[in-house]
């Protein structure tokens, strides 16, 4: 189970979450409690060893500024959540790093992972990082491969929202923080090992 810790915001945050075993840490780049500056990316980037996923997250920032902004920071993935079209993909393949496509999934849309030259499929509550949780299970018979599940996760469900999906693998930031913007590092290593139970 590929476990992605998101919205971190310190260098203690991304120590806990190599200790804790994250295969993927999320920094938000875009408006957000949980954003931050560019030059705080760029020096949290670096303090993630390999072998763990930095993956910078946007929603409604214009591509050529995501560009920049992925670039400049050195992220080793890049997350667009939300309305952007194939072709802000298409733009940003030139960074040679894994795309990933976020969105809240309706009855109409395109779930083959790869439909917009991504690597992973991450499906989300229908409010990106508010903690709401949603009903998903009728996605393991309209999605397979790379797809992450998202959206009101925590320590309590996530087993049973594994169980019940079928996802390759899940990302969460609301459900790991004491208060809006503020991990709690228990409550990201406690994630972390009941997402691997199932
Ligand atoms: O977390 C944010 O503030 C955020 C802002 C902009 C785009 C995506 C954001 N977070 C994503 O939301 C889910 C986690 O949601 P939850 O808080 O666990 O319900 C995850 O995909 C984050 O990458």
């Amino acid at each position: 189970m590929f476990v992605k810790l998101c919205g971190l915001r310190t260098e203690a945050d991304v120590a806990v979450a190599v200790e804790v075993g994250a295969d993927a840490v999320g920094f938000v780049f875009s408006e957000s409690p949980r954003q931050v500056d560019p030059a705080t990316a760029t020096r949290l980037v670096s303090a993630v060893p390999d072998g763990v996923l930095s993956v910078g997250v946007f929603r409604k920032t214009p591509v050529d500024e995501v560009a920049r902004l992925a670039g400049a920071s050195g992220v080793g993935a890049v997350q667009l959540h939300g309305d952007y079209p194939k072709e802000a993909f298409e733009a940003l393949r030139h960074l040679g790093v894994p795309l990933i496509r976020a969105f809240a999934p309706t009855p109409d849309s395109d779930l083959r992972v790869g439909a917009f030259g991504e690597e992973l499929l991450l499906l989300d509550s229908p409010v990106a990082g508010s903690g709401e949780r949603w009903d998903a299970a009728a996605l393991r018979d309209r999605v397979d491969g790379r797809w992450l599940l998202a959206g009101g996760l925590g320590v309590d469900n996530v087993a049973s929202a594994v169980a019940e999906a079928r996802p390759w693998g899940v990302d969460v930031s609301s459900g790991i923080e004491s208060e809006r913007g503020v991990k709690d590092h228990g409550l990201m290593r406690a994630f972390t090992a009941a997402a691997r139970l199932g």
